[in-house]
C-alpha cells in the first residue's frame, strides 16, 4: 500500500509562517486581504472559493467576493477588475477560470495588475515562471506540487518525471518548476502515443489530465510517486482526483490523495502570497 502525501502536514508549516506575517501587518493595522472574482457557478470554482474563505478566516485575512453571472459582457468583467485594480485595500485578487467561453481571456486575465496577481494568471507573472526570474508571483497549484515534493524531502534531481496535461494553469508551468528543480521532464497530452508507457518510465508522475480518474493501474508501476493535481466533483457531489486512486495506491509508493493531497496546499500558497503582496504593496 502506497504512503500517503497528505496536505495537511505541508500545510501546517505554511500556516505558520502566514500567521506569524499577518499579525505583523496587523501591528501595522493593515490587514490582508483577497478579492475573489466568480463568474457563473462552476463547482470547482465554488469548493475553491469555499476553501479560500474558510482559510481566510482562521488566519486572519480579509476577503471580498464578487460575483458576476455566467453570461456576464466582458465590459463589466473589465470594469471589476479595473475596481480591484484600484482598490488599495485589496492586495490580492483570484479570478476562477476557465472564463465562459464567450469572454476574451486573455484580454480579461492580463487587466489584472501584476502585483495584485497572487495566483499567477498574467502573462507577466507566467513570464517570470518560464525564464527562471522572480516575477510576479507562481501559480498556486503548481507551486503546491513543488510545496509537497520539497516537504516530504523528494530531491528531483536527475529524476525523470512525467507532467500529465499542458495546460498554462497547471501542466506547462509545473514542467518549468520541475525542470528548475532539475528533472528530466516529460509532458504527456491527449495526442501522446501509447501513454501508459510513457508514464511507466517516469520516477515521479504529477498528473493533471482535467479529467476524473482518467489515470488507472494501467499506467502505473511500483517505485513510483504519484501526485495527483485533479480536482473533480463526481455525481455525489464528492471530490475526487484525476488518478484511480483505488487502483494506483496498490501499486505505487508514494501518493496525494483527492481530497487531503494538493488542493489544501493550493490553498494555502494562495494565502501566502495574498499576505506577501500585502507586504509588498505596504513598503
Ligand atoms: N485561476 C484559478 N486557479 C485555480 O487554482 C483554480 C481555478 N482557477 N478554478 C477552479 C480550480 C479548482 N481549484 C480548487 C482548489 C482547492 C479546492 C479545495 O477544495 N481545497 C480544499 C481541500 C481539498 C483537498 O483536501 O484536496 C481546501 O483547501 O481545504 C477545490 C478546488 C482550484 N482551481
Amino acid at each position: 500500500m502506497a504512503k500517503l502525501l497528505l496536505g495537511k502536514e505541508v500545510n501546517a508549516s505554511i500556516n505558520e509562517e502566514i500567521k506569524a506575517k499577518v499579525e505583523k501587518l496587523k501591528a501595522q493595522d493593515i490587514t490582508p486581504a483577497l478579492g475573489i472574482i466568480r463568474i457563473g457557478e462552476r463547482e470547482d470554482d465554488i469548493a475553491y472559493e469555499k476553501s479560500a474563505a474558510k482559510r481566510c478566516e482562521t488566519l486572519g485575512v480579509a476577503y471580498e467576493k464578487f460575483l458576476l453571472p455566467a453570461d456576464v459582457k466582458e465590459e463589466e468583467v473589465l470594469k471589476t477588475i479595473s475596481q480591484v485594480n484600484k482598490n488599495d485595500k485589496i492586495h490580492g485578487v483570484l479570478l476562477f477560470r476557465p472564463l465562459p467561453k464567450h469572454l476574451n481571456e486573455d484580454r480579461i486575465v492580463n487587466a489584472l495588475a501584476v502585483e495584485k496577481d497572487v495566483d499567477g494568471i498574467t502573462d507577466l507573472s507566467m513570464a517570470g515562471v518560464f525564464m527562471g526570474k522572480d516575477m510576479g508571483y507562481a501559480p498556486c497549484t503548481p507551486s503546491a506540487c513543488m510545496k509537497v515534493l520539497e516537504h516530504y524531502g523528494i530531491d528531483c534531481t536527475g529524476k525523470k518525471v512525467v507532467v500529465i496535461g499542458r495546460s498554462l494553469v497547471v501542466g506547462k508551468p509545473a514542467a518549468m518548476m520541475l525542470l528548475k528543480k532539475n528533472a528530466t521532464v516529460t509532458v504527456c497530452h491527449t495526442r501522446t502515443v501509447d501513454m501508459p508507457s510513457v508514464v511507466k518510465e517516469a520516477d515521479i508522475v504529477v498528473v493533471a489530465a482535467g479529467k476524473a480518474g482518467v489515470i488507472d493501474g494501467n499506467y502505473l508501476r511500483e517505485g513510483q510517486i504519484v501526485i495527483d493535481v485533479g480536482i473533480n466533483v463526481n455525481e455525489e457531489g464528492k471530490l475526487c482526483g484525476d488518478v484511480n486512486f483505488e487502483e494506483a495506491e496498490k501499486i505505487v509508493d508514494a501518493i496525494t490523495p483527492v481530497p487531503r493531497g494538493v488542493g489544501g496546499v493550493t490553498t494555502s500558497i494562495l494565502l501566502e502570497h495574498v499576505v506577501d503582496a500585502a507586504i509588498v504593496q505596504n513598503r
